[in-house]
């Protein structure tokens, strides 16, 4: 695969297809809604929305009452191709966002990320349990995960590094990395091509702004480019927007948001089930089914530790993760119907 590098400065996308439009939003078109215009949310401010289009980049007009909270960086709306005004929200096909706690509303972070990328580093910085924190944050949200693993350049054994790291989730994308290097976008490059959209998380220092950088085609010396920009609203006025929705050089898209940057670990934590598939998978051959796997006799589990086919340390971190769930379950309705279930900040 060959980066197309000449996107810098950012060129509008060629489709509708290349923004990430796709039959799932398709579907969701009633027969008279055919001729309002596609768009993706670029930028969510208190008063205003900005969305973007292969014509470019609008400020909606919006009907009084609107929320603009209700919308997410990524989301799908259509829009009234005479007077730019906001018609309807599109139903996600994911959602990260952080729970608000009692009564406050959840905080919509980014929508429809196809993959999130969880980045952390080849040293001290490499911990399993925050990486599953991560993962289960992905899977509730409904994006792929793919562990970045970064500063290979630093290490001796980044072949330990990815054992580790695979053998976390069943089926679990892992690369491994010099952030610092242009091949880095090649690397990624499988998921980040047209149409595609990915999101950069993990903790300070492991990489991200350096691959984003790298992401959207900006050398370190353009990185301030990442920062606030100028644009023109619909007044024609000049006002001081952070975008949030970047071109990658492959040709996907790239969101980044301050929200995004600090999602933290153990906001959220449904997921689990997939992540700890293979614990999952053994408790039906406990004696009693609702075995906690704790001193329980016919523990399967706990046979599976002992057989030294699972982990023990891996037991003790699904154990401290569903606690917390249980004990913290907000209980709501997500976007899809789907539970939410919040988890305290944790390591924050
Ligand atoms: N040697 C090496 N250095 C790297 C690599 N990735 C990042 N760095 C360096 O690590 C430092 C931190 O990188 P950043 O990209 O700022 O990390 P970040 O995750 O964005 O950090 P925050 O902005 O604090 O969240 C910088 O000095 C980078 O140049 C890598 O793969 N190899
Ligand atoms: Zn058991």
């Amino acid at each position: 695969m060959t980066a197309r590098m000449s996107h810098f400065p950012e060129q509008p996308p060629a489709s509708e297809v290349a923004l990430g439009w796709c039959p799932y939003f398709e579907d969701q078109l009633a027969p008279d809604e055919a001729q309002l215009l596609r768009m993706r949310i670029a930028t969510v401010h208190r008063t205003r929305l900005t969305a973007r289009s292969p014509s470019g980049v609008v400020r909606l007009r919006l009907t009084d009452g609107t929320q603009t909270a209700g919308f997410a960086v990524g989301d799908w709306v259509l829009v009234d191709p005479e007077t730019d005004f906001l018609f309807r929200r599109l139903d996600r096909r994911t959602l990260l966002q952080r729970p608000g706690g009692g009564e406050r509303v959840p905080q919509l972070i980014a929508a429809n990320v196809d993959t999130l990328f969880i980045v952390t580093s080849c040293n001290d910085e490499f911990s399993p349990a925050r990486l599953e924190r991560y993962l289960a944050l992905a899977n509730e949200a409904g994006t792929t995960p793919v562990v970045v693993l970064t500063k290979i350049d630093r290490t001796t054994d980044a072949e330990g590094y990815l054992r580790q790291t695979q053998a976390l989730q069943r089926g679990l994308a892992v690369v491994t990395l010099n952030a610092k290097t242009p091949e880095a976008a090649l690397t990624l490059a499988p998921w980040c091509g047209a149409g595609r959209t990915v999101a950069l998380v993990g903790s300070s220092g492991v990489g991200k702004s350096t691959l984003f950088n790298t992401l959207a085609g900006r050398s370190a010396e353009h990185a301030q480019a990442t920062g606030p920009v100028r644009e023109a609203d619909a007044k024609g006025r000049h006002t001081t927007t952070a975008r949030s929705l970047h071109a990658t050089v492959t040709g996907g898209w790239v969101i980044d948001t301050p929200g995004m940057r600090s999602l933290a670990v153990g906001d959220v934590s449904a997921g689990l089930d997939e992540l700890f598939a293979e614990i999952v998978d053994l408790a039906p051959r406990c004696r009693f089914r609702d075995c906690t796997h704790a001193c329980e006799p016919g523990c399967a589990v706990r046979a599976a530790v002992e057989a030294g086919t699972l982990d023990s340390a891996r037991l003790d971190r699904w154990r401290k993760l569903s606690e917390e769930n249980r004990n913290n379950t907000a209980v709501r309705t997500g976007p899809r119907g789907k539970r939410i279930v919040k988890m305290p900040s944790q390591g924050r």
